[in-house]
């Protein structure tokens, strides 16, 4: 990417397609600026990853569907473009008997000395650990600093902070919204866990069986559903979560009963749900999927 344009983030009207022709993702077109930090919500299925990662140039798009900082990433080179996600968590580097500091140069930790320190300090990392000798949530903290150390323009996040304590998570997505007040740079973040989000978000997209049902300004949906539930007078009670939790609730809730039981839905190549007649496991089958993929 030219480092010069703004790091937007563009589809339009994209599809996509799994090998096995099995739809994927269904006319999809979003228009994300420079700075913002979206959130991408939706049920276990949905297809968060897998916009993802066709964002992340993991997977190829239709011509002149995706444009990432203005050009397809598919022509042009994805220089800036940081995608941290399952892969990237497996990476068997992380278990070996390495210090710290060892794997933070190897990343660019001594050419990005500041940003090295910011992140250690933020993540609360000790640079004495050993790989090989750390819980799961120091693991992660360290990985996480090993994603971020090279300033990237566009920051593609799958849910990889569910080992994080909830201080580090904070302080983490602190970091990242100081990323975005501070320089030229966007977040798009797929998540489920909402704690420490409030007021986090700047763009919120609800995704569902392979579509973007809404999106659009945080602000602009959490006014929305405030003006649609009152003072708890009319359409629905406040149920003490953050109005952010409360919104992303009421969709999952509509989404379950849009969509009836799992066991009786599969989206074929035409993005249309059919009854299957049961299949089950959809975590397991997703997962084998995406190792067969990679
Ligand atoms: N390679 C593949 N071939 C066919 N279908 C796939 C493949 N990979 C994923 N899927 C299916 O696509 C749908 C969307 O999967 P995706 O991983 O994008 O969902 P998600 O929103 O990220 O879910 P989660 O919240 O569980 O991470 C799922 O129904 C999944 O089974």
């Amino acid at each position: 990417m030219a480092t010069h344009r703004p790091p937007t983030v563009s589809t339009s009207s994209l599809t996509y397609t799994f090998p096995d022709r099995s739809m994927g993702l269904s006319d999809i077109t979003l228009s994300l600026p420079s700075r913002s930090r979206t959130l991408l919500i939706g049920a276990n299925g949905a297809g968060k990853t897998t916009l993802l990662r066709l964002l992340a140039g993991k997977k190829l798009a239709p011509r002149n569907s995706i444009e990432i900082g203005g050009v397809d990433p598919f022509t042009t080179g994805l220089e800036g473009v940081t995608y941290l996600g399952l892969e990237w968590v497996l990476n068997a580097i992380v278990r070996i008997d390495i210090g710290v500091d060892e794997l933070l140069a190897s990343v660019g930790g001594n050419t990005y000395p500041d940003r090295r320190d910011e992140l250690v300090s933020v993540l609360d990392i000790d640079t004495n650990w050993r790989m090989h000798a750390v819980s799961d949530g120091e693991r992660r903290r360290v990985q996480l600093a090993m994603g971020l150390i090279r300033p990237w323009t566009i920051l593609l996040l799958d849910e990889i902070t569910v080992d994080l304590d909830v201080w580090s998570r904070s302080q983490f997505l602190g970091f990242l919204r100081r990323e975005t007040e501070t320089r030229e740079c966007t977040v798009v973040y797929a998540t489920h866990i909402l704690d420490n989000l409030a007021g986090w978000p700047t763009h919120l997209v609800h995704m569902h069986l392979g579509t973007v049902k809404e999106w659009g300004r945080a602000e602009d949906m959490l006014r929305k559903l405030e003006e649609e539930k009152g003072d708890n007078k009319e359409g629905g009670e406040w149920t003490g979560n953050s109005k952010l939790g409360e919104l992303v609730l009421g969709w999952l809730r509509d989404d379950l009963k849009e969509r009836g039981p799992r066991s009786q839905h599969k989206r074929g190549p035409e993005g249309l749900s059919y009854i299957t007649g049961g299949i089950g496991g959809y975590g397991l089958e997703s997962m084998a999927k995406l190792e067969e993929e990679r």
